[in-house]
């Protein structure tokens, strides 16, 4: 079925092409070549690595005001079964990035004409998904020229309805650290068990044993999570694993948190290795600063919509996802928000199907924001 509305024609483009963190050259490409057919009068255009900064200049700026869009997608076997599904075997825009860049553009292209007072800077943010964008595009020369005074961002949210938004002042995403942990033991024949130290079986003991760090040593009133989402080890059947890798992501809602459960991942794994006599190797990977909203700006935002738009605004309680947004917003005051997008299946899954209607909706609502605060 053929789009009729050209945002959700551009959409689909982007949803086709997705790339993982870092990888993004025809996202980049296609972004670049949208944003050359616009006028280019007041807006100015840099990369940064797979990354894009648009800025438009102000009509009689005081100010600049940021807003960002991540564009990495996932390594996932997309499932939709869509006209448009991705054409990379083994990725898809599972996180709703499509939806986000879309919404960017949209808006870039009613201020590239009719501007506002303020300038505006666009940040197409590369590897949201890891190993993260946010932090070094933060403290790129670009930015550090180009600094916003306040920054927004959305994140698509299945669970709600077309022309919903959700969010809360301060604390609205978790902190995350990816975590990889490495096995190696002696191998051998499934037959002699005794004469090999089988890293499946320590894999196993391993996985059980991290689900009690947050049952047991994090405060119940607090939240945590520990998720593993691969396991790999062995080479066939009647072979006994001589390694194991573990690879998976740790969730806290404070700091603090994060580094008490750091340190107890790091003193159960040492007792895998004395206890299955083999050698350990562990990769905190990347980590997420939490996402917090600032306050004022936050309510100030909510009562806009709810006086001046026809979005329903939901408080709704924080989340254990991650989003490098954090690392921006603890430089630079503002806020993200869920948009409601419906879709059965949700972020992360292989049949994510969000509703194209949203998007449409978001470039109205949001610009009429931006003109507000502008
Ligand atoms: C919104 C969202 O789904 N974000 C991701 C961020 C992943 C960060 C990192 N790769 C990790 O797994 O810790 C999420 O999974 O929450």
């Amino acid at each position: 079925m053929g789009a009729t509305n050209p945002f959700t024609e551009i959409r689909r483009e982007l949803h086709k092409i997705p790339e993982l963190g870092f990888q993004e050259f025809k996202t980049q490409q296609f972004l670049l070549n949208y944003l050359y057919s616009l006028p280019q009068e007041n807006m100015e255009i840099k990369t940064w690595k797979t990354g894009i900064f648009v800025k438009i200049s102000g009509k009689n700026p005081s100010r600049m005001i940021g807003y960002r869009a991540d564009i990495d997608g996932l390594p996932i076997v997309e499932e939709t079964g869509l006209s448009f599904k991705s054409e990379h075997s083994e990725q898809m825009h599972a996180c709703g990035h499509d939806f986000h860049m879309t919404i960017a553009l949209g808006l870039i292209t009613r201020f590239a004409e009719d501007r506002i007072n303020d300038d505006l800077l666009f940040i197409f943010q590369p590897a949201e998904e890891g190993p993260g964008g946010a932090e070094p595009m933060l403290k790129s020369d670009v930015m550090q020229e180009w600094k916003p005074d306040m920054i927004i961002a959305l994140h698509i949210a299945p669970e709600y309805p077309v022309g919903t938004i959700a969010l809360k002042e301060g604390l609205l995403f978790a902190n995350t650290s990816e975590l990889f942990i490495h096995l190696k033991g002696k191998g051998g024949h499934a037959a002699y068990p005794h004469k090999t130290n089988d890293m499946v079986v320590a894999a196993c003991a391993l996985v059980s044993q991290l689900q009690s760090i947050v049952s047991r040593n994090v405060d119940p009133l607090d939240s945590a999570v520990i998720t593993i989402g691969k396991i790999t080890g062995g080479t066939v059947q009647n072979i006994i694993a001589e390694t194991a890798r573990l690879e998976g992501t740790i969730r806290t809602l404070s700091p603090e948190s994060m580094e008490k459960v750091k340190s107890r991942v790091q003193a159960i794994v040492k007792g895998i290795e004395v206890g299955y006599e083999c050698e350990t190797a562990i990769d905190f990977g990347s980590m997420y600063h939490q996402v917090y909203n600032e306050e004022n700006l936050t309510r100030e935002f909510m009562d806009f919509t709810r006086a001046n738009t026809e979005m329903n605004v939901v408080e709704c309680r924080e989340a254990m996802t991650g989003e490098d947004f954090g690392y921006m917003l603890e430089d630079i005051p503002g806020f993200m928000f869920w948009l409601g997008v419906d879709s059965e299946y949700g972020l992360h899954h292989a049949k994510l199907n969000p509703k194209e209607q949203a998007i449409e909706k978001a470039i109205e609502f949001i610009a009429s924001y931006l003109k507000y605060k502008g």
